[in-house]
């Protein structure tokens, strides 16, 4: 394989900071990395408990549940592969992250699946990061709604005012590394919403840390 560093097609990383704590990054492997990517994941089988398919490794995480018992033996996948660590060492290399994640979960988007407005489960780390392949989806990001309550002692009546949520949305390529952090991977929700005409299949291969380990 060749790494992030040896790029063929020579597009430079296309760097974009949208919401505090989120870097995208474009080009971040060559077609052909991406080519080999796609080929390994569609090697392994399915978890087909959801209503796309995932790949979980490292530790199964319920999406359901929203939980992960770390000691539970039922939670326990297989090792992250080395295609996937040696992606997570190109990363760590140039920069982007620091340590190798204990879990990955690649989500296959077929046709007009999506996923719900959710913000990643505290159970892990501050960092989550994800490499986008095969087919571009549309990602929308919000801040959660922070309410404002005013109290006026005098007439001892409550005024509570929702704020707006603000809304980023954009397109992420394929072969895109996103990173979350801080506010965006705290204070904002992210969600990937069901397309109206059917497109190619695109897999995402989400890292997460281990809160205690991070
Ligand atoms: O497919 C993606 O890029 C996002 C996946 C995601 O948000 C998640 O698994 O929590
Ligand atoms: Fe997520």
């Amino acid at each position: 394989m060749d790494t992030i560093f040896k790029n063929n097609e020579k597009e430079e990383p296309n760097k974009k900071e949208l919401i505090d704590g989120l870097q995208i990054v474009e080009n971040i492997i060559s077609k052909e990395r991406e080519k080999e990517l796609v080929q390994e994941i569609l090697k392994h089988e399915w978890d087909t408990r959801l209503s796309r398919r995932t790949q979980h490794y490292g530790y199964i995480y319920n999406y359901k549940s929203r939980n992960l018992n770390v000691d539970s033996n039922e939670n326990k996948a297989e090792p992250l592969p080395d295609w996937a660590i040696s992606l997570c060492q190109d990363l760590i290399d140039i920069g982007y992250i620091n340590e190798i994640p204990q879990q990955m979960i690649i989500n296959e988007y077929k046709g007009q699946q999506g996923i719900s407005a959710h913000v990643d489960s505290k159970v892990f780390g501050e960092t989550i990061f994800s490499v986008s392949l095969n087919a571009p989806c549309n990602m929308i990001f919000k801040k959660k709604s922070t309410t404002t309550s005013r109290s006026k002692t005098s007439t001892a009546t409550t005024t509570s005012k929702q704020e707006p949520p603000q809304v980023v949305s954009f397109q992420v390529k394929p072969r895109t590394l996103l990173i979350m952090r801080g506010e965006s991977r705290n204070d904002w929700t992210h969600e990937i919403p069901k397309l109206k005409i059917t497109s190619d299949t695109r897999y995402s291969c989400t890292f997460r840390y281990l809160k205690l380990q991070q």
